[in-house]
């Protein structure tokens, strides 16, 4: 059925029922070792999970682990340009649950991700990427252990999507002289406005299906989390895109306060709610101008506005929300994307999951990780409702490869969230029981060694791996 990779002999599929999987106790993995240091990162990590399920079920669970080809390897066997070959599509597709390595993509030319390629045709459409501090870990930040977020980043459209013409295109300048002569004087809001000729274009798609998916997720997960971490924020530059950025806001809250009523409040309906409940004869214009400090610069229509809003929420949720109901809901709130990038240091605890559209979500998750230990220290998983692919935040690191140099962590990290995902729990414990031991114990790669104080002697990519297997039996 393949043509040049061939699944192991023993082992069985991980099958998915309503969006989860059911893992027998031998599941087939497919394997991407990835490009640049993912020659370093894949054995490294392998090791560590086949040590922590051999610890955690003495041999009553094993991952048979199936290697397929993406990227540079991939040209090595299948010829040149062979990047993304159909075997590897098919081997995901047939055993569903995969991890990866990072792959290279070059910028500018004709060649287009292949992370960004998986996450599209396997419609993974949650990119899940949490930021967490494990203690020791050393950090430039002067609080990183407050840091606990999760980004569920929107991942199969935005940019992403890939629509784009380079500048001289004859399409491109087909694009900018019908925008320019058509579509932007039919649209008053435009005014005269122009696109350069000499402009390169890009399409930016945010539907409401993909929103509210991946918003849906995002919630799901925050009904799972302590009381204290049930909060989902929404991302997004609203402010400057208002159809795009500032719509997945939108179209976040409403699913929050119809398919999640009974479980959400919104920021603003607390406002409104503890108001209330602070001062109960307190009129509703009285409340408009509390949620609202500019309220009496207002127009009398935008006033009418706001105090309809206050109306509006005191009628449909004051008796299932009021009188202090809302502080036991998932609290929904909305932050403009450049300031949550100022909050998350300024006030990293007060944030839990944050809900975001591809590409702030990208920016977000680098400098999130860079709070808790940098890149080697970040997580993540590709998750669709049939399908999940596992990797790290960070990519190929070229600079670093094949000098067993660089930090596994993420790699590791991604392997915990995959063992989690199958409900393997004890081995993915065993691993952050390791983990965390071996950098208390300033057993670390370069990237931690060279924060420490006082400085600790650098480990290997290999022997940072052997640190948090010796590390299982503390
Ligand atoms: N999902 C994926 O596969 C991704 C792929 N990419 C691709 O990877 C390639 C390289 O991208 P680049 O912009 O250099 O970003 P990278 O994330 O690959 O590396 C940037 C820097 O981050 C640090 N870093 C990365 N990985 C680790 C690690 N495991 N341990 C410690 N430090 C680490 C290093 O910093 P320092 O040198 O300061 O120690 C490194 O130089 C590009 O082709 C890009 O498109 C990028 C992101 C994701
Ligand atoms: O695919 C790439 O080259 C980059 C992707 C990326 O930066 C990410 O997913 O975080
Ligand atoms: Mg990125």
């Amino acid at each position: 059925m393949y043509e040049k990779i061939v699944a192991p002999t023993t082992g069985s599929k991980i099958t998915f029922k309503d969006g989860l999987p059911i893992v027998p106790n031998d599941p087939i993995v497919p394997f991407i070792r990835g490009d640049g240091t993912g020659v370093d990162l894949w054995p490294a990590s392998q090791k560590v999970m086949d040590a922590a399920v051999e610890q955690a079920y003495g041999g009553d669970r094993k991952i048979n682990w199936f290697k397929i080809y993406v990227g540079d390897e991939a040209c090595d066997v299948y010829g040149t340009y062979q990047y993304l070959p159909q075997d590897s599509l098919d081997a995901i597709k047939e055993y569903g649950v995969a991890i990866k390595g990072p792959l290279t993509t070059p910028i500018g030319g004709g060649i287009r991700s292949l992370n960004v390629a998986l996450r599209q045709i396997f419609d993974l459409y949650a990119c899940v990427r949490p930021c967490k501090y494990y203690d020791g870990t050393p950090s430039l930040h002067k609080t990183p252990e407050l840091l606990d977020v999760i980004i569920y980043r929107e991942n199969t459209e935005d940019i992403y999507l890939g629509i784009e013409w380079a500048k001289d295109s004859e399409i491109g300048i087909k694009l900018i002289e019908y925008l320019n002569n058509e579509l932007i004087p039919a649209t008053p809001e435009h005014g005269k406005k122009q696109i350069r000729l000499d402009s390169g274009i890009g399409i930016k798609p945010i539907s409401k299906t993909g929103s509210q998916r991946l918003v849906r997720r995002a919630i799901t997960h925050a009904l799972r989390l302590p009381k204290e971490k049930q909060q989902v924020t929404l991302v997004h530059k609203g402010n400057i895109m208002k159809y795009t950025e500032g719509a997945f806001r939108d179209w976040g809250y409403e699913l929050a306060t119809t398919e999640y009523r009974a479980e959400c409040v919104t920021e603003r309906e607390s406002w409104i709610l503890g108001n209330k409940e602070k001062n109960p004869d307190i009129s509703l214009e009285d409340n408009a101008r509390q949620i609202d400090p500019g309220y009496d610069a207002l127009t009398p229509e935008k006033q009418a506005k706001i105090t309809q809003e206050v109306t509006d929420v005191l009628t449909a949720i004051w008796d299932s929300h009021g009188d202090g109901k809302w502080k036991e809901k998932i609290m929904v709130n909305d932050r403009i994307a450049d300031s949550i990038f100022q909050q998350i240091q300024t006030r990293p605890g007060e944030y839990s999951i944050l809900a975001t559209m591809n590409l702030n979500g990208d920016y977000l998750s680098d400098a999130a990780a860079a709070i808790v230990g940098g890149l080697g220290m970040g997580p993540g998983a590709n998750i669709g409702d049939e399908c999940a692919v596992f990797e790290a935040t960070h990519g190929t690191a070229p600079k670093h490869a094949g000098l067993d140099k660089v930090n596994p962590g993420s790699l590791i990290l991604s392997g915990v969230m995959m063992l989690e995902y199958m409900g393997w729990q004890e081995a993915a414990d065993l691993i952050k029981k390791g983990l965390a031991a071996a950098i208390s114990n300033g057993e670390v790669t370069y990237d931690l060694a060279r924060l420490m104080e006082p400085p600790v002697p650098e480990l290997k990519c290999s022997e940072f791996a052997e640190a948090i297997i010796k590390h299982f039996a503390d």
